[in-house]
């Protein structure tokens, strides 16, 4: 988005509530077998996809369908009472479900033999069109991508439609599906996205925050047994000179001492919302015994899992535009296209890193190993730390490799953040569970790069430079130029 601007067309804020998204290549017309169902209370659509596309029938599910419902405990119960296996006792939401981790997650955790519904609003989709970026792979829609899961391997993941923020939407997806556990990533996810402009960070906060305060009221209301597995951010933390612990630091302070909740120090209204979020849930456990498990992710890379690999409909997003594009992800990018690396400022930034093969095996170990009723626990999600001169470095060399000609550039930069700082965060409460990280390699590097080299053609130039600036955010709506 290089050329975001502040002129008379403005661009609104999506005003989604109670809307039913269709996907982009989709017209309005394009869910002939399906039903929006009015009920009491909130419409929900539920579609569940039983076949080969040309077999698919979509049943509608609300509140007001107890015949299917009592057919789908029968079932549940049995599963409870016939095995062993925890997995097979789980029926996991996934919020969402069409992001670029939710998507990835939701795949995994279907392939592992939980029961997946996936809830999305699609708005992911739409901040795209909004402000005229797009995925460095084609991506189809949510319900080709279900579709084709169905096809390939006869797993079923059910689908919702709707808006956390609605709460009868949300009551009425619990109400419907029953899960287990609920993993969260269904917020704005983007810093620079939040700094655009008032409107942007106004909706950012209240999205997620709102959003989740919702999903904590559903569990009390209707699963208190239910695990939340939200995904916070390593960005709460923000660069502390000191070591950065699992959530909690014990302190000594005037001879007395209590472990507390790791100091926070986010830096945009993004990493913000998800210090809130953690404030409430912390509340939550506490006030109404929630069993929670926040999920302080790092930067996310790559794209492929063993998954989304398996059919070009299943295929990941990749992002390498200025507002939703991540550095290991963008500098990939950039090295296919021939564009300089993008370090921001003296480029001794560093953060925890994750291949996305870790992200959806962190989820499960968190869904596996639930947390006790009333414990909030964190995890820090993340395998390596790097600076972003280290990653151009090793960019630059694995670009090279491949004949590719990478070049660096020190771009001013446009976020207000250290640009030269002591980080050491620990990361250990997963690998203790099981995690067995995928370390960022030279054969991982030259699999992302051939993947944008294979992309090239799809890329617009045009998004590559950062164009959000957090010290001129202002209240003046910024909009785009086609
Ligand atoms: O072209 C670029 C892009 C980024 N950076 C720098 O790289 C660092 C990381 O930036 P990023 O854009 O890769 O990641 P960030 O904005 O922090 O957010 C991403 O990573 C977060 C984890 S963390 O960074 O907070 O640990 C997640 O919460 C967010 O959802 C995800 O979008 C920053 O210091 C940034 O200034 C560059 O130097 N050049």
């Amino acid at each position: 988005m290089a050329h975001l601007l502040s002129t008379s067309c403005s661009l609104k804020i999506p005003s989604c509530r109670k809307t039913f998204f269709q996907s982009p290549n989709q017209g309005p017309n394009a869910f002939p077998t399906s039903f929006t169902v009015k009920t009491s209370k909130s419409p929900v659509r539920r579609v569940v996809l039983t076949g080969e596309s040309s077999q698919r029938s979509h049943t509608v599910y609300a509140t007001t369908t107890p015949i299917k419902q009592e057919a789908s405990a029968q079932k549940r119960s049995s599963l409870h009472q016939s095995s062993n296996d925890l997995s097979k006792q789980k029926r996991v939401m996934v919020i969402g479900g069409d992001g670029y981790c939710g998507w990835a997650t939701a795949l995994h955790l279907s392939n592992k033999g939980y029961e997946v519904a996936i809830v999305d609003n699609l708005i992911r989709r739409l901040f795209d069109n909004q402000l005229g970026l797009d995925s460095l792979t084609p991506i189809t829609s949510i319900h080709n991508r279900i579709r084709c899961w169905k096809s390939l391997t006869g797993k079923t993941i059910e689908l919702y439609i709707g808006d956390i923020c609605d709460f009868e939407f949300l009551s009425e997806t619990f109400k419907s599906f029953e899960p287990d556990a609920v993993v969260h990533f269904g917020e704005q996810r983007s810093a620079p996205y939040s700094m655009i402009d008032r409107s942007r960070a106004v909706f950012t906060q209240h999205n997620n925050v709102i959003g989740t305060l919702n999903v904590l009221f559903a569990i009390k209301e209707y699963r208190e047994q239910c695990h939340l597995v939200k995904l916070g951010t390593m960005g709460e933390y923000g660069t502390p000179n000191i070591d950065i612990e699992e959530g909690y630091l014990t302190i000594t302070h005037n001879g007395r001492t209590d472990t507390l909740p790791y100091p926070k120090q986010a830096s945009s209204f993004y990493h913000l919302s998800k210090v809130h979020d953690s404030n409430n849930i912390a509340f939550t456990c506490k006030a109404w015994g929630i069993r929670a498990t926040d999920l302080n992710q790092g930067v996310v890379y790559g794209v492929t899992t063993e998954e989304t690999a398996m059919h070009e409909e299943l295929c990941n997003r990749l992002d390498y535009d200025g507002v939703f594009g991540t550095a290991l992800n963008r500098f990939c990018v950039q090295a296919a296209v021939g564009h300089p690396l993008t370090v921001y400022g003296k480029g001794g930034q560093t953060r925890g890193y994750l291949d996305i093969r870790d992200t959806v095996q962190c989820v499960e170990i968190a869904i596996a190993n639930p947390a006790q009723p009333g414990e909030f626990r964190v995890f820090n999600q993340f395998t390596e730390q790097f600076s972003v001169n280290e990653l151009a470095a090793l960019v630059t060399k694995a670009g090279e490799k491949l004949g590719l000609d990478v070049k660096t550039i020190s771009v001013p930069n446009p976020r207000v953040e250290a640009e030269e700082h002591y980080y050491n965060a620990k990361h250990t409460k997963l690998i203790e569970l099981g995690l067995k990280p995928h370390l960022l390699s030279d054969s991982l590097l030259d699999s992302l790069l051939n993947f944008s080299i294979l992309y090239k053609d799809r890329v617009d130039s045009k998004q590559i430079m950062p164009s959000v600036s957090w010290r001129k955010i202002g209240v003046k709506p910024k909009t785009v130029m086609a």
